[in-house]
């Protein structure tokens, strides 16, 4: 074989071998976007079951029981007892059957901020709700301070889904924080905000729920999506780290 002819034969060869890994990547690539197809359909045929756990936190008296009960019968019922409990609710929409569990937290007495929220209570939850009264500043202060320590307890928490609520809209007239105070703070912490009253409506209420279940939704899309990307650059890692060995 000639000088020509062999530079042609490890051209030729070349090629052909980067055919094949691209054929074997791209094999793989389609393998687990079939395994996560089948991951979605084994949890319930179909449509999977949309579950959704909420953790509600805030100072106290803001009104937090307030608005689980509300969500949950709607009704507002005035009074309500100092006990922390996890409560279910299955709600459809959508014509899709969405579980909520939502844990109305109970503020420590006599204990800094920074001990307000649990490592567990974090692990726990997909979505949070903030609360605090329109008429009373220091529970504004308790929920900027509890924004910062959500961000700051851990990587996955820092993409929990946050809204703000502003509670207790009925009493104008003791206002303490405007409407624009709490919305630029949402606004700055990249939190969705809103203001209610739980004990005038219930479609407040509603919403505040539904928009953290969209959150929720779209922040597991984006851990899907990087999962995967995550998966598929080890794989792509792993045939070429093996070829160059
Ligand atoms: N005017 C008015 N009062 C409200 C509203 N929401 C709650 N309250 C009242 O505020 C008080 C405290 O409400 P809770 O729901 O117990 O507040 P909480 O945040 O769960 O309080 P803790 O159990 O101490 O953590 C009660 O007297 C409620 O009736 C509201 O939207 N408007």
């Amino acid at each position: 074989m000639c000088s020509g002819q062999k530079a042609l034969f490890i051209v030729c060869s070349s090629f052909v071998l980067l055919q094949l890994r691209l054929f074997f990547i791209t094999t793989m690539v389609v393998q687990v976007k079939s395994n996560s197809q089948n991951f979605s359909k084994s949890m319930d045929g179909n449509q999977h079951k949309v579950e959704a756990n909420v953790l509600l936190l805030g100072a106290e008296n803001v009104g937090k029981s307030a608005l689980t009960v509300r969500f949950l019968t709607r009704r507002f019922i005035g009074e309500y007892g100092d006990i922390e409990s996890i409560y279910s609710h299955i709600d459809k929409i959508d014509g899709r059957e969405i579980s909520f569990n939502i844990w109305d937290s109970l503020y420590p007495q006599s204990c800094e901020t920074t001990e307000s929220i649990s490592e567990k209570q974090l692990q726990w939850a997909d979505g949070v709700i903030l609360v605090y009264s329109i008429c009373d500043r220091s529970s504004f202060e308790v929920i900027r301070q509890q924004v910062q320590l959500i961000r700051q307890m851990g990587k996955l928490s820092a993409s929990v889904p946050i809204i703000i609520v502003g509670n207790k809209r009925d009493l104008q007239h003791q206002r303490a924080v405007s409407s624009e105070e709490g919305r630029l703070f949402a606004l700055s912490a990249d939190c969705s905000f809103f203001e209610i009253s739980a004990a005038e409506t219930y479609h407040g209420v509603l919403l505040v729920f539904h928009e953290l279940l969209e959150l929720i939704k779209e922040s597991r899309a984006l851990k899907k999506g990087v999962a995967g990307i995550k998966g598929i650059v080890r794989s792509v890692s792993a045939v070429f780290g093996k070829k160059r060995e």
